[in-house]
C-alpha cells in the first residue's frame, strides 16, 4: 500500500504524513529531503547548482541514503547525519536549482522506489510522477501568507520575508506542483494537523491494511 501526499512548500506535508503513517502503523519518506540533500552537498563542495554531472557524483560517489523512519526521517551521507542541516534557509533558496535537473530527479526517483511498502510518501511528484500506481493520493495546498506564518515559527527572518521566498520556490518548482488528476485536494488554511490528517484517513478505510 502507497498513500501520496504532495503539495506546495510549508502546507504540512511532512507534519501530515508523519501523522497519517503513524495512525496506519507504517513509515513515511519525505523525498524533499533527498533534493535537500543534493543541495547541501552542492553548496558545501562549491558545485554550481546547475551542474547536473557535478550535483550527480556528489549523491551517487559518496553513498546519500534516506532512511525514513516513522518517527522523523533522516538523511546520511555514509557515517555522516545530515538531517539537521537540510531546513536551513541556504538550502531553502539552493535546492529548486538542484531539483530541477533531470538526473538529479532520476537519481531521487530510483532511491524511493526501492523502498519497500507500505508507506506514507510525501513531497511534489509522488502521486503524477514516481508512485502514479499509489491507493490513494492527497495534495495539500493553504495560501502562501497562512503557509509563511507557520515556517516563520521554524526560520530566522520574518513573515513577509518567508512568504516572499515560498512564493519564489512555488514559481521555481512549478514544473513539478501540478496535482495528480485522482488527488484529492485538501486547503488546509481552515484546518489545524489533526483536522487534515482527519480527513486523510477518513478517506482512508480500506487502505489500512
Ligand atoms: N494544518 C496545519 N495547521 C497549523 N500548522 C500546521 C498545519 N500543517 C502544518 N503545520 C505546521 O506548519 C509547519 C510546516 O509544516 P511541514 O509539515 O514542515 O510542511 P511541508 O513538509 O509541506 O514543508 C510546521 O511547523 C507544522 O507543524
Ligand atoms: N518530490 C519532490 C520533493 C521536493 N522537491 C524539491 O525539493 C524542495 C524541498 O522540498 P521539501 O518538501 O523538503 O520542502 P518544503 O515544502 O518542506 O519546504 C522543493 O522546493 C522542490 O524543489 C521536488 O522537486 N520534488
Amino acid at each position: 500500500m502507497i498513500v501520496t501526499i504532495d503539495g506546495v512548500a510549508a502546507s504540512g506535508k511532512s507534519s501530515v504524513s508523519g501523522g497519517v503513517a503513524r495512525a496506519l502503523g507504517v513509515p513515511y519518506v519525505s523525498s524533499g529531503l533527498l533534493y535537500r540533500a543534493a543541495a547541501l552537498l552542492a553548496l558545501e563542495a562549491g558545485v554550481d547548482l546547475r551542474d547536473a554531472p557535478a550535483v550527480l557524483g556528489l549523491l551517487e560517489g559518496r553513498g546519500v541514503r534516506l532512511e525514513p523512519l516513522a518517527e522523523g526521517n533522516r538523511v546520511w551521507l555514509g557515517q555522516r547525519e545530515l538531517t539537521a542541516d537540510l531546513h536551513s534557509t541556504r538550502v531553502d533558496k539552493g535546492v529548486s536549482a538542484v531539483a530541477a535537473l533531470p538526473d538529479v530527479r532520476a537519481w531521487v526517483d530510483a532511491q524511493l522506489r526501492l523502498l519497500p511498502e507500505p508507506f506514507v510518501a510525501e513531497g511534489r511528484d509522488m502521486g503524477t510522477n514516481v508512485f502514479p500506481q499509489a491507493q490513494a493520493k492527497f495534495y495539500l495546498t493553504a495560501s502562501p501568507r497562512v503557509r509563511a506564518e507557520r515556517r516563520a515559527k521554524e526560520r530566522p527572518e520574518d513573515i513577509p520575508a518567508i512568504e516572499a521566498a515560498l512564493t519564489r520556490r512555488d514559481e521555481a518548482d512549478r514544473r513539478q506542483i501540478t496535482p495528480a488528476a485522482d488527488a484529492l485536494v485538501i486547503d488546509t488554511g481552515p484546518l489545524d494537523l489533526q483536522g487534515v490528517i482527519d480527513v486523510i484517513l477518513s478517506t482512508l478505510p480500506d487502505c489500512r491494511s
